[in-house]
């Protein structure tokens, strides 16, 4: 990481280059960088590990670059990148290494971590996960009144949840043939009602829960997992109508029933975790980059292990390249170049995540997380105030859905955003009926048509259009929305792997280059120490005349609620 006593980035010679050239450009429009730079496209798109990277529709031109590529060298990017990879400890809040990428590297490599080769215990971790996976794939996972195991409900919020449900979404094509057949879903929220959801259908006697939680302390998590096992043991300790089989103890039931994943394996034996099904990870990996190993059981259950190495290959290959590849020519210091000049110097402070391919739903929510967590901050490292701004408002959902909902903001709303275009190039070439695959294959050249023309009507604006007849002013575009679009060749496990890895180191980059620590979440921590105290007042415990007038109505209102029963 950058040292301690560099200066922040507005301090920097290039920053202030930067602000001069965004004056100059700030009045041009996106067109007429089109029209002067024939060559945009080459200049402005890289491709690598299965991944096409086009900025050319970014609002900047090849001197741009060359300023921001000067403020990258001088925030210290290549010196973050080497403490990132080598385990530096660059989380500085936490005082620890953010190795999420030892969690990818292959089996044969070594990474010494202050005096530890840590590559040993990640693949043992591998392989404890793996004999889980084999044991329920092949049926031999027995439910405690022996019945093969049929639902997996993975338990987890956040980090816990949102990078294995979006890769589960993403990989369903991937599901090995010839296994014991495993349904895997997802409750997260502390409400309960996605839980309620599968209580209310599934068969206790063939389903287990993975408690996924780094802490093992997170409220949402717990109190789903305390209703589930309720659930269980009132089902299964006892007779009922709805389980053949005669009652069977607590204990059997919990040890069968329940897989924990964390970093505390403390946390998991004191809520009752068999230490044999403990999958354990470490507090060098953070919780929204933790995918790629244990917490990735709910991954690996759906696509098998082959294709959950093929993931983590997919990432590996594109920290090699983060690593290896000259600034001028790294995917992910380029995408997160393209979004400091955004926020920083045009004042672009909204980012929309644009997925054309069904597949890719949830990915929009999982770059909420991943980006917003990190970089969601206001002190530099050292603990100052920033004077610039730093992560954007991100948000998103499928593409061609969002075009039916809030692409009118986008055309002709009053601020700018940038958007993400993300596609795979090729589709449906393993559906097998000729007449489906063609139906299908012309779908997918409706949603990449859409998808282009979208991005070029952002930019272009009316130009698009080759009759530039009058209009009234509500039907004008102005265009000029930058925009940057990530083709992937075609969607598989390796691909996926390396762009979730492209938008890990993008955030990092930005961060290094912000000054912030982009490996703590601090910002969380007081809601939930409020809601713990807000609850004691809920529960009648707590001095409620304490509280404001808008808290003190809220809760008056629920009580009230409560008693009309
Ligand atoms: O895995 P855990 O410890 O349950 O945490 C879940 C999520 O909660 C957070 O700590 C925020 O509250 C996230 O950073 C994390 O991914």
């Amino acid at each position: 990481m950058a040292s301690a006593s560099r200066a922040t980035p507005d301090k920097l010679p290039a920053w202030q280059t930067l602000k001069q050239h965004a004056d100059e450009l700030k009045g041009v429009h996106l067109k007429t960088l089109f029209g002067s730079e024939s060559s945009r496209w080459a200049n402005f798109t890289r491709h690598e590990a299965g991944l096409t990277l086009d900025l050319s529709k970014q609002r900047w031109d090849d001197d741009t670059l060359e300023h921001l590529l000067a403020l990258a060298h001088d925030a210290g990017v290549p010196s973050a990148i080497d403490a990132l990879l080598s385990g530096k400890r660059v989380n500085v809040s936490e005082n620890r290494p953010a190795l999420h990428t030892a969690l990818r590297l292959p089996a044969e490599a070594t990474l010494n971590v202050e005096g530890e080769d840590i590559v040993a215990g990640v693949q043992e971790s591998l392989a404890q996960m793996e004999r889980l996976v084999c044991r329920l794939h092949a049926g031999q996972w027995r439910g405690a009144t022996g019945k093969p195991i049929r639902h997996v409900v993975n338990l987890g919020v956040g980090g816990s949840d949102l990078g294995p449900l979006m890769v589960t979404h993403a990989l369903a094509d991937y599901r090995p043939e010839n296994i014991h057949p495993v349904e895997v879903h997802f409750a997260s929220t502390m409400d309960g009602s996605q839980l309620a959801d599968y209580l209310g259908r599934l068969n206790p006697e063939t389903t287990l829960f993975v408690l996924s939680s780094k802490s093992f302390t997170t409220i949402d998590t717990l109190s789903n997992a305390n209703t589930a096992r309720d659930w269980l043991l009132g089902r299964l300790t006892q007779h009922s109508d709805f389980v053949s089989a005669p009652p069977v103890s607590a204990e059997l039931i919990v040890r069968q029933h329940f897989i924990g994943v964390s970093a505390s394996p403390e946390k998991m034996s004191e809520w009752g975790i068999a230490p044999d099904h403990q999958l354990k990870f470490w507090e060098w990996v953070g919780g929204r980059y933790s995918l790629w190993g244990t917490i990735g059981l709910p991954i690996a259950l759906v696509v098998g292990m082959t294709h959950f190495r093929e993931l983590l290959a997919g990432a590996h290959a594109m920290d090699r390249h983060f690593s290896e590849a000259p600034m001028e020519d790294n995917l992910p210091v380029l995408l997160a170049l393209a979004g400091i000049w955004n926020v920083n110097f045009l004042d672009i402070r909204a980012h929309s995540i644009l997925p054309y391919d069904g597949r890719l739903e949830y990915f929009a929510a999982y770059l909420e997380q991943l980006e917003m967590e990190s970089n969601g901050k206001s002190v530099t490292r050292q603990g100052q105030a920033v004077n610039y701004s730093t992560c954007p408002v991100l948000w998103g959902q499928l593409g061609p859905n969002a075009q039916h909902a809030f692409y009118q903001l986008l055309h002709q709303g009053t601020q700018s955003v940038v958007c993400d275009f993300i596609a795979p190039l090729k589709r449906y070439d393993e559906v097998e009926d000729p007449d489906t695959r063609r139906h299908l294959k012309a779908q997918h050249r409706l949603a990449l048509a859409n998808c282009f023309a979208q991005s070029r009507v952002l930019m272009l604006g009316d130009d698009a259009l080759d009759d530039d007849g009058p209009r009234p002013e509500h039907k004008r575009y102005r265009g000029n929305q930058p925009s940057t679009t990530v083709l992937l060749d075609t969607l598989t496990p390796a691909t996926l792997g390396a762009l979730i890895a492209l938008y890990e180191h993008k955030v990092f980059v930005q961060a290094v280059i912000w000054d912030i620590n982009p490996f703590d979440q601090w910002g969380v921590e007081l809601g939930k120490k409020i809601a713990t105290d807000t609850q004691g007042i809920i529960d009648g415990q707590g001095d409620i005349t304490r509280m404001d007038a808008s808290s003190r109505g809220l809760i008056e209102a629920f009580w009230a609620a409560e008693q009309d029963g």
